[in-house]
């Protein structure tokens, strides 16, 4: 990215950045800010390989982020932050593990504007700032749940690069 730092973020540049789509999956699988999405159901339904019996009008939630740790449906180690598992091993992933927009006709009507949105602000601040851990003691773990799940704790500094 240095190198980059003069030059703007034309859509081709953009496009180029292959390991930066990768990060902002993996933030998206490891901690999605959507936990659970909901579904009622308009029918009576099994869940297939169970005795569980679903009725209609049943509310049912669809655990988000169990299933994007669940090491049934990916190859390396779901505990693992590890972006390079999307150019690979994970590539071709269950597309029911990993739903931090949701799926069906009630997706997120805005997820192309997020991840556009998430791209853009990501690679616009790594040209002008370096980011550093703030260490353990300010990142202590744990996460605040509201509509959506947010750090708990969250420490960064950050320098600008003229001053380093
Ligand atoms: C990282 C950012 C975002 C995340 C993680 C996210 C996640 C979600 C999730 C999980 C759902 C429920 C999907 C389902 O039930 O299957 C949803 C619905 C929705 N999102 Fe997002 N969203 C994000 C950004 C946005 C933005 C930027 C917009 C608008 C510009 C937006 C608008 C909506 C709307 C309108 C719905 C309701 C869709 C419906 O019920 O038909 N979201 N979002």
């Amino acid at each position: 990215m240095k190198e980059n730092f003069h030059h703007d973020l034309i859509l081709d540049r953009l496009d180029s950045l292959i390991y930066l789509d990768c990060a902002i999956k993996e933030i998206l699988r490891f901690s999605p800010p959507v936990e659970a999405v909901a579904r009622t159901l308009t029918m009576d339904d099994r869940l297939p390989n169970s005795d569980i019996q679903l009725y209609k009008d049943d509310q049912i939630f669809i655990p988000v982020c169990i299933l994007s740790r669940d090491p049934r449906y990916w190859s390396i180690d779901p505990e693992l932050f590890y972006p390079e598992r999307f150019l690979d091993e994970d590539k071709n992933h269950n597309p029911y593990a990993f739903l931090p927009f949701g799926s069906g006709h009630r997706q997120c009507i805005g997820q192309d504007l997020a991840r556009f949105e998430l791209k853009v602000i990501v690679a616009k601040l790594m040209q002008h700032v370096t980011f550093i851990d703030g260490g353990p003691e300010v990142n202590a773990g744990g996460q605040v749940q509201g509509l959506t799940v947010m750090p708990k704790y969250i420490g960064i500094k950050i320098k600008f690069d003229s001053e380093i």
